[in-house]
């Protein structure tokens, strides 16, 4: 090391960037706080010339030091990627979302919002200001992004400028301060179907369930209270219903969140807990909860209704508290330490929960539908809501001899959810792997048959691929590379748009 950087490393980082000594800020997972355009990204392949469209992602990406060392990666700012695929070419932007927190943390230079979801710990003046991060997921609905987080209003955002145009409450007609980063988009009705959880302010059982016909019109509002409080990150839908997932990562008691505690506590004595309403014509007392054992339920892979009157949904189901960084409750808030998993059985497999509108027994245990230690999961969107065969994952490398570096995903798994069967691409070690999104190969083509878009961050590179698979042969890998000239952090959730459905052609202005 020269003498200049001997120095250099005797130089105090300035205190609003001096991050904590953490997994969630080192190495590949160093804040980029950048905002990007790139015109005709380094491709190598060929992208397929069907693919018109853009793929939005949302990236939590820590603008400032956190006021607390012990904060998470998922109370960073958001961050929207934008990639636009057209004639083969691709171009990449990326854009922070306007939120309170970030105009408000701009103007100090500094971090002025506490811990996540513990407004108990912003400082006093923005203890009242929206706390959104708006990091979780992005979806398009009446001709825009809206970018959630499920602690606040979604904001709105332009697709093509990714400029952010404020929060949205769909004109007054959603009246809770939550909104789930979760939504299912009904693709044959077009309507919106949402909720709400902690919807009459921290630690509350409420619940605000909505439906939006595709226009933005409400047409459904239904309040519900829960058997406890605890993280309700996904939820369901089918035709007829609609499915709350309630975990076992309980809210702490209100007093304990005033002392500043994390929001959330893994509670090895409460049940992972589903509940169902009707889609239509929902009445509070309509709802019906089933419970499972202590477990953790990350994303749901889709729901139907059967023939039989039942609601199936199918899911990852982990034995173990995934979130470890929100410790055991009761226990002191720095420790992490994981819930415990029944030995011998896997981390996660894709199983099919039942639940009996007319039961009187509200034991659920599933069944197995894929033996793969996967999560993220995603159907052929032309499917979601309605009976399908084909569910994609982000999994670990069944057949790797090393876990991928920070026990994220390295493998990105096509399965049939009949007979148990999938095909994957491994891309490594050193990398880590995203949620995909899904194309399919023309409008008509068969279920799951087409294109598969995800983010690939190259540890061994400290850059970042985009990666495109054809589903017809995942075994081969990326059919193209779109390969971005600087690194990006782990990302949540995204969605793919197809260009006809965007407003215009103004992604890139010359
Ligand atoms: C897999 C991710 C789950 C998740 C749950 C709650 C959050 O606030 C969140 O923020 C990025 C992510
Ligand atoms: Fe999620």
């Amino acid at each position: 090391m020269g003498a200049a950087y001997r120095v250099a490393s005797e130089l105090a980082l300035q205190p609003e960037v001096d991050y904590p000594n953490s997994p969630f800020f080192l190495g590949p997972e160093a804040p980029c706080r950048f905002e990007a355009e790139v015109f005709n990204c380094v491709v190598r392949g060929e992208i397929p010339k069907q693919i018109d469209g853009t793929y939005y992602r949302c990236m939590p990406d820590h603008l400032w030091a956190p006021l607390y060392d012990d904060d998470v990666f998922i109370n960073g700012d958001g961050a929207i990627d934008a990639v636009r695929i057209k004639d083969g070419h691709a171009d990449f932007k990326q854009k922070f979302v306007r939120t309170e927190r970030f105009t408000i943390e701009r103007a100090a230079r500094r971090a002025v919002f506490g811990k996540y979801r513990n407004r108990y710990t912003d400082d006093i003046r923005v203890k009242h200001k929206i706390h959104s991060t708006a990091n979780t997921h992005v979806i398009y609905f009446e001709k825009q992004l809206l970018a959630l987080k499920e602690d606040s209003l979604p904001y709105a955002m332009n697709p093509d400028t990714l400029e952010t145009k404020g929060v949205y409450d769909f004109h007054g007609q959603y009246t809770s301060p939550t909104f789930t980063a979760h939504p299912k988009i009904d693709p044959h009705t077009g309507e919106l179907i949402t909720m709400g959880y902690e919807a009459k302010g921290d630690m509350t059982t409420d619940v605000a369930y909505f439906l939006f016909d595709k226009t933005g019109k409400k047409l459904e509002e239904c309040w519900i209270n829960t058997p406890y409080v605890g993280m309700m990150h996904d939820m369901a839908a089918t035709d007829k219903w609609i499915v709350f997932i309630l975990t076992p990562l309980a809210g702490v008691p209100l007093d304990l969140l005033k002392q500043g505690h994390k929001h959330f506590a893994w509670d090895e004595n409460k049940p992972l807990t589903f509940g169902i309403l009707p889609r239509r014509d929902a009445k509070p007392q309509d709802v019906k909860w089933f419970h499972y054992k202590n477990a953790f339920y990350g994303h749901s892979g889709n729901a139907f209704d059967g023939e039989d009157g039942c609601v199936y949904l199918d899911s990852p189901l982990t034995y173990m508290n995934k979130f470890w960084f929100f410790p055991p409750i009761g226990e002191d808030m720095h420790r992490a330490k994981s819930a415990q998993r029944p030995m011998r059985d896997p981390v996660s497999h894709y199983v099919r929960w039942k639940f009996d509108p007319n039961a009187t027994d509200l034991y659920v245990e599933p069944e197995e539908l894929v033996n793969v230690n996967g999560e993220m999961p995603k159907v052929d969107p032309r499917y979601e809501t309605k009976p399908y065969n084909f569910v994609f994952l982000a999994m670990t490398d069944p057949e790797a001899e090393e876990a991928p570096a920070g026990g994220i995903y390295n493998a990105i798994a096509k399965c049939n959810i009949n007979d148990g069967t999938y095909e994957y691409w491994s891309a490594g070690i050193n990398i880590a792997l995203h949620e995909v999104a899904f194309v399919p190969r023309f409008p008509e083509a068969p279920e799951a048959d087409g294109y598969l878009i995800s983010v690939v961050n190259r540890h061994d590179k400290l850059l970042t691929d985009i990666v495109i698979l054809d589903t017809a042969d995942m075994a081969k890998g990326p059919v193209a590379i779109i390969e971005l000239p600087f690194r990006l952090r782990n990302g949540i959730h995204g969605s793919w748009v197809d260009q006809e459905d965007l407003p215009g052609e103004d992604f890139v202005k010359p």
